[in-house]
């Protein structure tokens, strides 16, 4: 009894798949917002993303596949490549979203950018935590695999400056 137990067990095995690709950057112009009255100048960064799969173990020692994660990290960093980046949901700052020109007005002061260069995001602020956790769920949006176990997603600004968001699915 114990033996077939000990052998059931052996059966689920989890991998864990690191997708860190040197294409799997963009390039985007931001600033951080502190509180309602002090904000980063603006300016940007090379934005670096990479990703921690874990997933069971296939029968034919496969887990998930990674070049269909592959192709969607590098449609995600494709699209904020060479934008403006603005919050949405910061609580100290207003935008004024205009055909041709988005305004952001931050203690008193305002910014205009031109819209067709500018993405606003359904994030707090842009800072590589919140980037972390808008791209992971974006990410696992089209969540389709249920050999997947977790997924974590890092969003660096240079080495040794990286902010993280974890997903699991729902038990
Ligand atoms: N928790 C966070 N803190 C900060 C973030 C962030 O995303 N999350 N971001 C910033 C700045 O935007 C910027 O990334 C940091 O700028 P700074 O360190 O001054 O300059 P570099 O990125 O060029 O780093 P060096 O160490 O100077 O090379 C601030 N805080």
């Amino acid at each position: 009894m114990r033996l077939l137990f000990l052998a059931e067990r052996a059966m689920t095995r989890t991998t864990t798949l690191y997708i860190d690709k040197e294409a799997h950057k963009f390039s985007a112009a931001h600033y951080t917002i502190f509180t309602a009255t002090e904000r980063e100048r603006l300016h940007g960064h090379n934005y670096s993303v990479s990703v921690r799969l874990e997933a069971l173990m296939g029968d034919n020692g496969f887990s998930a596949d990674y070049n269909v994660y592959k192709r969607r990290i590098q449609a995600l960093c494709d699209r904020l490549d060479e934008y403006m980046l603005l919050a949405a949901n910061s609580p100290h700052q207003t935008l004024e979203l205009g055909e041709t020109e988005i305004k952001a007005t931050h203690n008193g002061k305002t910014i205009t950018f031109p819209a067709d260069e500018t993405i606003v995001l359904p994030i707090v602020n842009v800072t590589v935590e919140e980037l972390a956790h808008y791209l992971l769920g974006e990410l696992i949006a089209t969540y389709d695999d249920p050999s997947l176990t977790g997924v974590e997603l890092c969003v660096s600004t240079g080495p040794g400056q990286t902010g993280a968001a974890v997903w699991a699915p729902e038990p």
